[in-house]
């Protein structure tokens, strides 16, 4: 409440009380501090309230959100991709990492061994190279060529013995080489017949620089150029028509040797140390001990071990939690960071079945609280619907945001598009306690059903998303937007805007159901939502 001045004399009316407030202590007290938002009578989820604008006097761009993942990791940009097997696969991974995020590879596999390989794909990872070239054997038919043209468009193809990358180098067949070909004789050439022979071809090494090969391709006058191992063997293609495309990635998450960042997820059955160790020899960033209820004795004592064995590199996140309590355990025990969500994921029903978890606002500020005082970041896992959320989970304390739902119906996600009805095209999401992805792979099954007890308990749903069309378009634009909320909050940089909310200085309000109304769009006969 304002003070009354003692001096009214200045005053005309003297029962106009507002002329003599001290109103800088009513701005002081226009809006909630982030302590009075979460007064403990309620959980709030993003959705609860708004964070009120300040004072602009910086450009967008001028926003800088780089961030920690773990103790030891750093960001350019505070987004990862969640370890879900409708999420994140190598494809996903690269994509993150090149727009300074970070992609966590999901645990659903049936070995190991294909997990770490998903890993070391994005290690290999070199920007330009095309790293799964459609290839094609020697004897193959010219018809076969053409099939490939129809569906991926192009036809500078590589020839190997075993018609896919990885196999020995036999030449490479070109539109030029086919050009002349009548149709009816499609059937019965063989490639062998009409390719450039291996001793023919210029190729490239794999120590080659993108700007080499660039420059070969250019004094040579040739359109691919095909890189080989010390075997011989096919490796990845160099197209110079991407030449022109390449595209330059300021943020890209690089580990110390210049390779991209990548993670990927553990569980802690028996078989766990032995994941860490091949995923430790792919050369894997971080690990995250995937549970919904992290405070357990089997994730404490796997991971005392992993710090014992590996002290620094992988990092670990480990979670989830959402409470205090649980976050004290697992930093403890070492964690380098703290993943935080229980039942507030789009594909969650872990609070209606377990009837556990906290709304997703509450669970992120108080974790972070806590971890702060303890140098561990968070991660803000789950409910990310818009743009909006992400801003406000990092306004909480998270210094970085996991998302599911929100990646998984873009182009580098797994899984094949599809129609769905009235002609809407969509890919498939499902939650990982899901029955479909329980019972998806070996690993998942032993993973939930315990042998004595062989009653399924879905944590999740299926889902299908719409179409979001790339990465390279959906992060940027995500990117962008929360600069633009941090510059309507007048704050620079993630620092700057936890400073500020955990110094009093930013103010929130709660929204009442009617303000989530007004907020969202309203009272229109149709609308079209384009995004970016
Ligand atoms: N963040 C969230 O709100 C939720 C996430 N999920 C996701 O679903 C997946 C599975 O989560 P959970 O079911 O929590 O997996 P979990 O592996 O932690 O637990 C599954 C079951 O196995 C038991 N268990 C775990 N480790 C064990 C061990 N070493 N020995 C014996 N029993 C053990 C647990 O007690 C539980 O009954 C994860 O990908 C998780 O992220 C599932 C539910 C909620
Ligand atoms: O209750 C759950 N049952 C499930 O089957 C499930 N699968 C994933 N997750 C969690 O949800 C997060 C992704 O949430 P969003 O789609 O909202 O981004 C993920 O990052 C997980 O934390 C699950 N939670
Ligand atoms: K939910």
């Amino acid at each position: 409440m304002g003070k009354l001045n003692n001096d009214t004399s200045n005053n005309t009316n003297n029962h106009d009380v507002s002329a003599s407030l001290d109103w800088e202590e009513e701005f002081e007290n226009d809006g909630l501090t982030i302590d009075e938002l979460f007064d403990r009578t309620m959980g709030l989820t993003y959705n609860d309230f708004n964070i009120f604008p300040g004072y602009i006097d910086f450009p967008v761009h001028q926003v800088d959100l780089s961030t920690k993942l773990t103790r030891l990791i750093n960001l350019k940009t505070p987004l990862i991709s969640s370890p879900m097997d409708t999420v994140t696969e190598s494809e996903m991974a690269i994509a993150m990492a090149l727009h300074g995020g970070i992609g966590i590879i999901h645990a659903n596999f049936a070995t190991v061994e294909e997990q770490a390989a998903e890993v070391s794909k994005v290690k290999r990872y070199k920007q330009g190279f095309i790293t799964n070239p459609q290839c094609i054997k020697p004897t193959d038919t010219v018809r076969d060529l053409m099939l490939i043209k129809a569906k991926y468009g192009f036809t500078g193809t590589p020839v190997t013995d075993t018609g896919v990358v990885g196999g020995k180098l036999l030449g490479l067949v070109t539109s030029r080489d086919v050009d002349f070909i009548q149709e009816n004789r499609y059937a019965i050439t063989t490639i062998n017949d009409v390719m450039v022979p291996r001793e023919r071809l210029i190729i490239g090494n794999e120590s080659m620089t993108l700007q080499e090969a660039y420059t070969i391709l250019e004094n040579k006058k040739r359109g691919k150029l095909p890189i080989v191992d010390g075997n011989d063997c096919l490796i990845s293609l160099i197209a110079r028509t991407d030449l022109k495309k390449s595209r330059d990635f300021p943020l890209s998450s690089y580990d110390l040797k210049g390779q991209l960042m990548v993670g990927a997820a553990i569980n802690t059955r028996e078989n766990a140390k032995e994941a860490v160790k091949k995923l430790a020899e792919a050369g894997v960033d971080v690990l995250v001990i995937d549970s919904s209820q992290g405070a357990s004795n089997y994730q404490i004592a796997l991971l005392k071990w992993i710090k014992e064995k590996y002290p620094t590199y992988p990092q670990i996140v480990a979670g989830n939690v959402v409470t205090m309590r649980q976050a004290k355990f697992l930093i403890d025990a070492g964690a380098d960071a703290i993943r935080v969500g229980m039942g507030s994921g789009s594909i969650c029903i872990t609070q209606e079945v377990m009837a556990v978890g906290r709304a997703q606002g509450t669970a992120v500020y108080q974790v972070a609280r806590y971890a702060r005082s303890r140098g561990v970041p968070i991660v803000a896992d789950g409910g990310i619907r818009d743009v909006g959320y992400i801003t406000k989970a990092l306004s909480l304390g998270a210094s970085t945001v996991m998302m599911g739902g929100l990646l998984a119906g873009t182009n580098e996600a797994p899984g094949e598009y599809f129609w769905g009805p009235s002609g809407v095209r969509l890919k498939k999401y499902r939650g990982m306690g899901s029955i479909d992805a329980m019972e998806a792979h070996v690993s998942s099954q032993e993973r939930y059903l315990v042998e004595s007890d062989a009653i399924k308990v879905a944590q999740g749903v299926t889902a299908t998303m719409r179409d979001r069309g790339s990465i390279h378009k959906f992060v940027p634009y995500l990117y962008r937007g929360v600069q633009h909320g941090f510059q309507d909050i007048g704050v620079r940089s993630i620092t700057e805007l936890q400073e500020g909310v955990y110094g009093g200085k930013v103010k929130f309000e709660r929204r009442s159901p009617n303000a989530q109304a007004e907020g969202g769009v309203h009272s229109l006969h149709s609308y079209d939502r384009q995004l970016y």
